[in-house]
């Protein structure tokens, strides 16, 4: 549904996506995650025919998407930076929309009014923050797009109105396998919602792949020897992180599951045990990995 194959983009000398790679099916929700300035946004513009690439192609329902008002048409794009047309209210807003989009939908809007309870006839920009994010959501809903990207959707919303707002999306996904591209720093929130993740960092794309996998690759094991930790198990399994607690070693280690606790079994400990590993862990710890400061990391 969406393939970036090899994206390359400069500013002036400075480059801001690296040989990018990205691939999103049809129907899933993909989480697009990485550190402040890895070149999410950047992505993003690039798949919402805003920039154009120096190198490399998009192609989103088999068609470039720059320049490509009709297939334009079919994407619905809520940026980090709200746009609407100043002076302009809820209801001028939405009939701009049902004049642009060919799969607006008028009934859906109106039933919509009853979660977002806006009075329709205010001025958007006389709104909060989290109310214009509200109409955000309202007016791409009702507008029904093949693909939606959401660029930090949920800045600034209430709790409430973010679990309202994820029910809709989901529910949309299942009904019409509406295609979801979402770049958010709350990891905990896109856990609970992807199937996909993509981890981005200084303009490359580091890993890409499907929730479950990337948590069997790697695994939070809570070990305890009854002479320490065997010093040649270093060696033997590549650890990302550890830390010690009296007797009892954590540590962070990349690789099968199997072969991970066969080696660590090897040397019969007293206690072995796998804890849950969250998105966010599988973040910290991968950017760690490739050298970036664990500290630096702004959630
Ligand atoms: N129009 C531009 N001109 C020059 N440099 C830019 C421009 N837009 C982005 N950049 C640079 O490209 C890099 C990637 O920026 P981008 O906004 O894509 O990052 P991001 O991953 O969305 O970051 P954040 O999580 O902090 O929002 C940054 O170093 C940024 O300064």
């Amino acid at each position: 549904m969406i393939h970036v194959r090899n994206l390359d983009k400069y500013f002036d000398n400075f480059q801001a996506l690296k040989n990018v790679n990205l691939n999103i099916q049809k129907g899933s929700i993909y989480g697009l995650v990485g550190s402040n300035g890895a070149g999410k946004t950047t992505l993003i513009k690039h798949l919402t025919g805003i920039y154009k690439q120096d190198q490399g192609e998009i192609k989103i329902l088999g068609e470039a998407v720059y320049e490509n008002s009709q297939l334009k048409a079919k994407i619905g794009y809520i940026p980090d930076a709200l746009y609407f047309f100043p002076q302009y209210t809820i209801k001028a807003m939405a009939t701009f929309y049902k004049n642009i989009y060919p799969t607006w939908n008028q009934e859906r809007y109106e039933k919509l009014k009853q979660v977002f309870e806006i009075n329709e006839n205010k001025k958007i920009h006389k709104l909060s923050k989290g109310m214009q994010k509200q109409v955000a959501f309202w007016l791409i809903l009702s507008m029904m797009p093949e693909v939606m990207i959401l660029d930090e959707p949920i800045d600034g919303l209430d709790p409430l109105m973010r679990k309202k707002i994820w029910n809709l999306v989901i529910e949309d996904v299942a009904e019409r396998q509406t295609t979801v591209l979402i770049s958010s720093h709350n990891l905990k929130e896109l856990e609970n919602i992807c199937d996909h993740v993509g981890i981005m960092h200084q303009g490359k794309m580091i890993i890409e792949n499907n929730l479950d996998n990337l948590k069997s690759d790697i695994h939070k094991i809570q070990v305890v020897y009854k002479d320490g930790f065997p010093t040649e198990l270093h060696k033997k399994l590549n650890i990302l992180h550890q830390k010690k607690t009296g007797s009892v070693h954590l540590f962070i280690i990349k690789g099968e599951q199997e072969k991970v606790l066969s080696t660590l079994r090897q040397y019969q400990p007293i206690i072995l045990d796998i804890l849950p590993l969250s998105l966010e862990e599988i973040f910290i710890y991968e950017l760690g990995g490739i050298g970036y400061e664990i500290e630096n990391i702004i959630f």
